[in-house]
């Protein structure tokens, strides 16, 4: 039996009327889905006069506040799905880290991991403890979403990329603290690797069972290390966590950027959708991938400052180039960037769902 006929036995057709989770499973859908990574932030009027009034954890961790921010996109753009806002790092909290976003640097980690010492003294909290805040965010927005069959996102970092910046202590070129410890110290790499793999893992699952009917799971950093490296010292780890998450039986999409080079071995950590970025081409790089993987992308968030035609010959481009075939979500291939421009946002989701759906879809 094939995959995606398993998938759709196991889940219950009333799930799947969405076409975000229908593609999400590799189904065929009236119009192509399309949602943005980070489509809450800073381009948006009302996200800044919110964030005016509060710094960006206490809207994480206001659950009416987080919800009011993850409901902003939806009430402007016709998007096919939610996502909640939160960050990726607020889990470092919990475990011992103290993380500060500072104006104008991005986060900063106050007490950066640099020894077995620190490595040991990290606690592993249940998410209920440490992260109830986006527990009941998630809650709210079911509440708010279920009307309109919109289906909502849940996330975590993955464990590369958040022991990137407990051990950088913020945002980094070239990873020579991390890279570091996981080439001179494999027994400490290996040991934080394990209690990042649980705490995410954990996380993802909770966020499932309180109502995000997806998860993905952003490897946004990975791609700076070699394939060889990353089945050696990530591989077992992301598939832990992603073993751990699957347990709440919603699509997980797996997304990094520059990991051309191995996509096979993300496949292999886990995932139903693998999220692609713009340095490689969405169709041929669809077809390396095991059949019945789902793919998420690609147009790059640069795209979205062009002139109207430039970018809708662009995404013609990304939907031509794989129209028909069942199994594509429309994406950034990275973050939206501030300062993008409100009109195109709204006028690209439109033109992705009109344009497909004129596309005759094969019988
Ligand atoms: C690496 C990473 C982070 N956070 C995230 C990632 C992985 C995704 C990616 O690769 O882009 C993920 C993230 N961060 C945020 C979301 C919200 C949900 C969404 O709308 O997609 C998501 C999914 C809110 C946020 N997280 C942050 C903002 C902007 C900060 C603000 O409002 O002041 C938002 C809306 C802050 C943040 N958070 C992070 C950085 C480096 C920064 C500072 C950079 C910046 O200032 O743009 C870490």
């Amino acid at each position: 039996m094939d995959r995606t006929s398993t998938l759709t036995q196991a889940t219950p057709e009333a799930k799947l009327q969405s076409r975000f989770l229908r593609a999400c499973y590799g189904l065929p859908v009236d119009a192509t889905p399309i949602w943005l990574m980070r489509q809450a932030g800073r381009y948006m009027e009302e996200y800044r006069a919110l964030r005016a009034q509060h710094p960006i954890l206490e809207l994480i961790k206001t659950p009416e506040l987080a919800a009011e921010v993850t409901l902003q996109p939806m009430r402007a753009f016709d998007l096919d799905a939610a996502i909640i806002f939160a960050d990726i790092l607020p889990p470092l909290q919990g475990m011992g880290l103290n993380l500060e976003f500072m104006k104008g640097e991005g986060p900063v980690i106050h007490n950066p991991l640099r020894t077995r010492a620190d490595v040991e003294a990290l606690r592993v909290p249940e998410p209920e403890e440490s992260l109830w805040f986006t527990l009941e965010a998630i809650k709210l927005v079911r509440r708010e979403l279920a009307s309109r069959n919109i289906p909502l996102i849940g996330f975590s970092g993955a464990p590369f990329t958040l022991a990137s910046y407990a051990i950088e202590g913020g945002s980094s070129k070239n990873y020579l603290h991390a890279k570091g410890m996981m080439m001179s110290d494999p027994a400490t790499w290996h040991l934080l690797m394990e209690k990042l793999s649980a705490v995410i893992g954990q996380y993802l699952l909770a966020q499932a069972r309180a109502g995000a009917q997806a998860l993905q799971f952003f490897d946004s950093w990975v791609g700076a290390l070699s394939p060889a490296d990353y089945r050696e010292y990530i591989l077992p780890h992301s598939k832990h966590a992603l073993d751990i998450a699957r347990q709440g039986g919603v699509p997980i999409i797996h997304f990094g950027t520059n990991t051309g080079g191995m996509l096979d071995l993300l496949q292999e950590a886990g995932g139903d959708v693998i999220g692609i970025d713009w340095h490689q081409d969405l169709a041929s790089t669809w077809q390396t991938l095991k059949p019945g993987t789902a793919v998420q992308g690609n147009l790059d968030p640069v795209t979205l400052f062009a002139p109207w035609p430039e970018i809708e010959r662009r995404t013609r481009e990304i939907l031509d180039s794989v129209a028909g075939k069942p199994g594509h979500i429309f994406n950034l291939g990275h973050g939206i960037l501030q300062g993008t421009p409100v009109d195109n946002v709204r006028r690209l989701v439109d033109f992705v769902h009109t344009y497909t759906s004129r596309t005759p879809q094969p019988a």
